[in-house]
């Protein structure tokens, strides 16, 4: 036996056929191979996050980068790529190598570490950015993410830096003086609440600024997380004008709103804050027409201790990885080429992820997933694959389920199970 043939999937939302893995491609070669029954099922290609966090090195008690790599595998991921808010910070080349090399040796999907803008994440000073690029981990995205870089002196620093190997910025857009003591989204909800508001304008005023500076440096800028309608207005004009920018949004963007923050449960204390109805609604539309390029999960996985406890002293954070994908249909439908574009090709085209996102055709990597979309699934934090908990879908009946999932033609998913 050898291989693979998954029998009457549809491929992207085509038509029935057949798909046949083997010797890590899609190949045109159907003897021998074991026969999984994919009728009704869709196959896209694996799924690509830009905006992880692993927590490892430092907080292994919340989420590993096996733990985390699994999560992933499990939600249909194939590459996911690592934040660098770890402790010690993965500010230097022998921290992202750390992550690269435990990413192999879990092997369940490809990670990308991230590398940090400034040392420790303080806005002080360069990272070692040009030592993690031309690391093993071959680093081409760096992110101060969980913070600002609020200096603008840095960041155009930081832009100019990347041009030299069309690198990228990920920005964390949070002007921090309009944000300190913030909880939540500031306006009605937040009044009523009586908790301290973190102001739409505190994203949009960073990502203004920024765009400007990445046209005038010439240099590639990604916003991570996008939340409000404003920022939405400010990448439309700034992509006309042919800015390098691109932005993503998160699945908890795209379906919740700060109405959940009226429970002070601390589950839906996240950064940046989950913002109104309208807010929605416009990154709903950026993400269809592509002015928002990708969805990116933020999955942050937090220890109980610091998620159940009262919300001011709630770290902010949610889990992403294994529920994305049903969020997603559940907001855009079974629109599978949109989705496969948005979850997977893009992403893998920004990250410079080399067999990643490409066309499910004889010949190519096979890094794909196998989604069954007339399942429904109730969220049951227990059964998820990280080690943390914080999902703010306990309860909720999704649409779809991950069936399987290859990496280079090797099962990590098989009838919805991690293999290892
Ligand atoms: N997105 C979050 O709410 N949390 C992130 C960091 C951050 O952006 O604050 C985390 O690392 O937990």
């Amino acid at each position: 036996m050898s291989g693979f043939l998954l029998k009457g999937v549809s491929v992207v939302g085509g038509a029935p056929t057949d798909l046949v893995i083997r010797d890590g491609v899609i190949s045109a070669d159907k003897s021998g191979a074991e026969v999984i029954d994919a009728a009704g099922l869709v196959a896209l290609p694996g799924l690509v996050d830009l905006h992880t966090h692993l927590r490892e090195p430092g907080r292994e008690d919340a989420e590993t980068v096996e733990t985390g790599s699994r999560a992933a595998a499990l939600g249909g991921y194939t590459a996911v790529c690592a934040m660098a808010n770890t402790s010690p910070v993965a500010d230097t080349a022998g921290v992202v190598e750390q992550v690269w090399r435990l990413g192999r040796e879990a092997g369940l999907v490809d990670v990308q570490p991230i590398g940090a803008v400034t040392v420790g994440l303080a806005g002080k000073q360069l990272a070692e950015v040009g030592a993690m690029a031309t690391s093993a981990a071959n680093v081409r995205i760096f992110s101060d993410d969980g913070f600002c870089v609020a200096d603008p002196r840095l960041m155009r620093r930081a832009l100019e830096y990347v041009k030299a190997f069309d690198g990228i910025i990920a920005q964390h857009a949070e002007e921090p003086r309009l944000t300190e003591g913030a909880q939540m989204h500031e306006g009605e909800v937040s009044t009523r609440l009586g908790l301290t508001g973190w102001p739409a304008v505190a994203e949009e005023a960073i990502i203004a600024r920024d765009v400007l500076l990445a046209e005038h440096v010439g240099s590639r800028l990604h916003v991570c997380h996008v939340s409000t309608a404003g920022s939405v207005e400010v990448l439309r004009q700034a992509k006309a004008r042919g800015v390098r920018v691109t932005a993503e949004v998160t699945p908890h963007h795209l379906l919740l709103t700060d109405e959940l923050a009226a429970s002070y449960d601390p589950v839906f204390k996240v950064n940046p804050p989950l913002r109104t109805s309208s807010d929605v609604a416009a990154l709903r539309e950026a993400l269809v027409e592509g002015v928002i390029d990708v969805v990116a999960t933020d999955h942050a996985p937090h220890a109980v201790e610091d998620k159940e406890c009262e919300w001011a002293y709630a770290r902010p954070g949610m889990l992403g990885l294994e529920t994305a994908l049903s969020i997603v249909i559940s907001v855009l439908g079974e629109r599978w080429d949109l989705i496969a574009d948005r979850m997977s090709r893009t992403p893998a085209r920004i990250a410079g992820l080399a067999g990643h996102g490409t066309d499910l055709a004889v010949g190519s990597p096979a890094n794909l997933t196998l989604v069954d979309p007339s399942a429904r699934r109730v969220v049951d934090p227990a059964e998820l694959a990280s080690r943390s908990r914080n999902t703010p879908y306990s309860g909720t009946t999704l649409p779809g389920r991950i069936v399987a999932t290859f990496l280079r033609g090797e099962p990590t998913v098989l009838d919805g199970k991690a293999v290892k």
